[in-house]
């Protein structure tokens, strides 16, 4: 059981800043990240991935400093990008087993879980599809399903719901929630109100400073997942 944490938090571009963020993320939190465009979302999202250098703080997962992305893959943090950044010479079954192959599964396990991770967001039916023959819709739940199939302990998704019908985006976020009920960390960038209500608590940005929408409620065995401000 994995615990995310941002201490001290801090980006700075040449025109943007994203003001110090502390979090503490324990297993099984689901968590949204709000905010009008160029809040900082993505940024902070990336920030958490080891993907952007910090100009001050740091980000850990179980204790271990996070240095850089290779850092954070091997803890187990991964992505569902804006942009789904599917590989488009691959079929969609493929775009989610060759990760999981790549990080040594066992191939019929990574098999498995690739059936399993494209039924789970209603993908069961398209995975011989080259990225080009799928709609934008289906194009982001197989970038959500390649993460389910990676069972990593942090799961950070940039707007996964953004090209989605209503019943999709309520599939994806049953999916996420599952994530975080199997013991991941799952945090989601979002722009979608009824997708940040079905979450455990709501961060919302502006102009790069944070504060609670909704504060993270306390779990049932008390302690927890909470913010430091
Ligand atoms: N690599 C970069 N170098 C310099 N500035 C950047 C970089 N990436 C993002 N920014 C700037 O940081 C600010 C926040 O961008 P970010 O993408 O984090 O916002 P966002 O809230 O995710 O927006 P959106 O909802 O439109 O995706 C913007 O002003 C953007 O121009």
């Amino acid at each position: 059981m994995s615990v995310l944490r941002a201490d001290g938090l801090t980006v700075a571009y040449e025109h943007f800043t994203l003001s110090p963020v502390d979090l503490a993320l324990d297993a099984g939190t689901f968590l949204a990240v709000t905010g009008p465009s160029g809040a900082g979302k993505t940024t902070l999202l990336w920030a958490l991935a080891g993907a952007v250098p910090l100009s001050d703080g740091y980000v850990s997962v179980d204790g271990r400093t996070l240095a850089d992305r290779s850092a954070a893959a091997r803890a187990g943090v991964v992505v569902v990008p804006q942009g789904n950044a599917l590989v488009t010479s691959l079929t969609a079954h493929e775009n989610v087993l060759v990760p999981v192959l790549s990080a040594a599964v066992p191939p019929p396990e990574a098999a498995d879980r690739t059936i399993a991770a494209l039924e789970r967001v209603g993908l069961e039916d398209v995975g011989r599809q080259l990225p080009e023959e799928l709609s934008g819709g289906q194009q982001q739940r197989v970038a959500v399903a390649r993460v389910l199939a990676a069972r990593g302990a942090v799961v950070l998704a940039d707007e996964p719901t953004s090209d989605l019908d209503a019943g999709n985006r309520e599939q994806v976020i049953a999916a996420l929630r599952a994530e975080a009920d199997r013991g991941a960390v799952v945090v989601m960038a979002t722009h979608d109100p009824v997708a940040a209500e079905r979450t455990d608590g709501e961060l919302a940005l502006h102009e790069g400073r944070s504060r609670w929408e909704r504060a993270l409620g306390p779990p049932p065995s008390g302690g927890g997942a909470h913010w430091e401000p």
